[in-house]
């Protein structure tokens, strides 16, 4: 049965862009935000579902984060990277100069990965915050008023709409890493060569005490477990309590990480696995 692939939409998303390149014959769901895309995947009415995680320039997708580890716990199945350029986007009646967009839309991730731009060309346009950056595509090509969206090529076909300005990201080695997310692998079939294992792990520390995060790293450290992310976020449970989520760049196996939970287990720690799974980095 073919499996059917959620993602944060509409049509003209950086995830759908993602979702096309690693998967073919599939059909495809667009949802309006993060949460639903997710909430999608478990209550089963889709079989995998695709967000943003963490992009090179702007850093995590906090909503992803804790949506996953707070609400609902789906396993990550795989990684895709994707590479990012931001475009400027107007309606093709649009005559004027930068001078004259009175809105920039986008998503947060991408106005924030073109900041010095937006500073130093469009400092008279109001920034407004859209659920994604094919949303704030489709909104510009719905009205006469003189504004503009950040988003990449496929948007501007999507909605015809014309790149005024291309590349507007300020920094070039941009990327963005999405989750596939399924509660059974057999749904998740990408057709592509893997670039890398890896297990990403929830930790949450007893009570704050002197050398607390250093044991912890150390269970990695003298096993020779290679870390590629280490992030505190808020239990939000009050201020000062937090949990790690690490990055082990290596699959999951029945000694080594067995071996660090017992130990982080002993030291009074929570050890949760977010997922074990394939990387997979592509050109869009
Ligand atoms: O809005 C989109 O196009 C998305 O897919 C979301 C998102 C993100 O959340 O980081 C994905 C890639 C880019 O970094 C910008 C936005």
């Amino acid at each position: 049965m073919t499996a059917k692939i959620g993602y944060l939409g509409p049509k003209g998303t950086f995830t759908k862009l993602a979702v096309d390149t690693a998967f073919n014959g599939e059909t495809k769901h667009s949802f309006d935000t993060i949460p639903e895309c997710i909430d999608a995947v478990e209550a089963d009415e889709i079989d995998v579902g695709v967000v943003p995680l963490e992009n090179a320039i702007e850093g995590t997708v906090q909503l992803t984060v804790d949506y996953l580890v707070h609400q609902v716990r789906i396993p990550i199945m795989s990684e895709i990277v994707v590479p990012i350029q931001q475009h400027l986007l107007v309606s093709p009646d649009f005559s004027g100069a930068l001078t004259d967009v009175e809105e920039v839309h986008s998503h947060s991730h991408a106005i924030a990965q073109c900041h010095q731009y937006l500073h130093k060309h469009l400092s008279q346009a109001r920034l407004c915050y859209t659920s994604s950056t094919g949303k704030a595509a489709q909104m510009v090509s719905e009205t006469n008023k003189p504004i503009a969206a950040i988003g990449n090529k496929l948007a501007a076909k999507t909605y015809g709409l014309r790149m005024i300005q291309e590349d507007i990201h300020d920094f070039p080695n941009n990327h963005t890493r999405f989750a596939v997310l399924s509660k059974n692998k057999a749904s998740v079939h990408i057709n592509h060569s893997v670039q890398s294992e890896k297990t990403t792990l929830l930790i949450t520390l007893p009570s704050d005490y002197a050398g607390a995060l250093h044991q912890v790293l150390s269970a990695f450290s003298w096993r020779k477990m290679n870390l590629s992310k280490i992030e505190s976020r808020p239990m939000k449970t009050g201020l000062g309590n937090y949990f790690f989520i690490i990055d082990v760049n290596q699959p999951y196996d029945d000694v080594l990480f067995p071996g660090v939970r017992g130990e982080l287990e002993a030291l009074g720690c929570k050890v949760t696995m977010l997922g074990t799974y394939p990387v997979y980095q592509m050109d869009v």
